[in-house]
């Protein structure tokens, strides 16, 4: 059974539907990045999966027990506002000193848990919000643009971060990136996203796809000429899904038995 199934998700926000037909499937221990232009679904995809939006029609179903750890695209803290990162990794419920210390050393953060949330580095602030996510143990990682603001060397150091997260927890990642060349890298499997799935498939098939250079060019396909590397997971279905009809109906997450 799948980590998490998406079956028929659809979504409308403000009266205007944002994600239509979406079927998706993830297994616990790989790596899948989402692209797409602006605008196209991406964070209402994560959002839908964390409960935070709800499906217009469609499944959304977790394995029993699914833990999931979120990192959202920003999050503003009141810079008048005195707090050190463990005090901010204790909100919204405390854990215990180890437990802080360890989701810290995971995110490769050790020792700033007295620094004032404040005074931290846009990096190190991302590597503080994915050590609040681990906190929970998740057994699926969920990465809205994480990497926004940091620079080439470290974008590239936080997704080899998110492999050894990968291989220490075995938990499944679902992140969101306009990084195409780094994310393709980075990825099992890579979901092209425009409202639908146009594609989806391995970083090579999907940087083959038309469906994908209708949205970013041609010339993308270079870039794995760079970062190709052998995957150590069998590919997934990597062909093209085909956006159903809206049905009337609602639904909420579900919890396999
Ligand atoms: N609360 C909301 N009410 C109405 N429309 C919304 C709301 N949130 C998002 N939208 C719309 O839904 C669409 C999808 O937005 P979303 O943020 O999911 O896209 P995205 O692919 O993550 O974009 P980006 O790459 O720019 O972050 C956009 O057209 C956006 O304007």
């Amino acid at each position: 059974m799948p980590l998490l199934s998406i079956d028929d998700l659809h979504v409308a926000l403000g009266g205007r539907t944002v994600l239509e037909g979406i079927d998706l499937h993830l297994d616990r221990g790989e790596i899948v990045t989402l692209v797409g232009p602006n605008g196209s679904g991406k964070s209402t995809l994560l959002r839908t999966i964390i409960g935070a939006v709800a499906p217009a029609h469609g499944r959304l179903v977790g394995h029993p027990g699914l833990t999931i750890g979120y990192v959202p695209q920003r999050l503003a803290i009141d810079a008048t506002l005195p707090m050190t990162v463990t005090r901010f990794l204790n909100l919204p419920r405390r854990h215990p000193p180890q437990a802080i210390r360890q989701a810290l050393e995971q995110a490769c953060v050790p020792g700033l848990g007295r620094q004032q949330v404040t005074d931290l580095s846009g990096g190190q602030f991302q590597r503080i919000l994915l050590a609040r996510a681990l906190l929970e143990k998740p057994d699926l990682l969920l990465l809205d643009e994480a990497t926004q603001g940091l620079d080439h060397r470290g974008t590239a150091d936080f997704y080899r971060q998110i492999a050894c997260v990968r291989r220490e927890l075995g938990c499944a990642v679902l992140m969101v990136s306009h990084e195409l060349h780094v994310v393709m890298r980075a990825s099992d499997r890579v979901v092209c996203l425009n409202r639908h799935i146009c594609c989806q498939g391995t970083p090579e098939r999907v940087l083959a796809s038309p469906a994908y250079q209708a949205l970013f060019g041609p010339d993308t396909g270079d870039a794995l000429a760079f970062y190709r590397h052998d995957h150590d997971r069998p590919d997934s279905d990597p062909s093209a899904s085909t956006p159903t009809p809206p049905a009337a109906g609602t639904t909420r997450l579900e919890t396999a038995p």
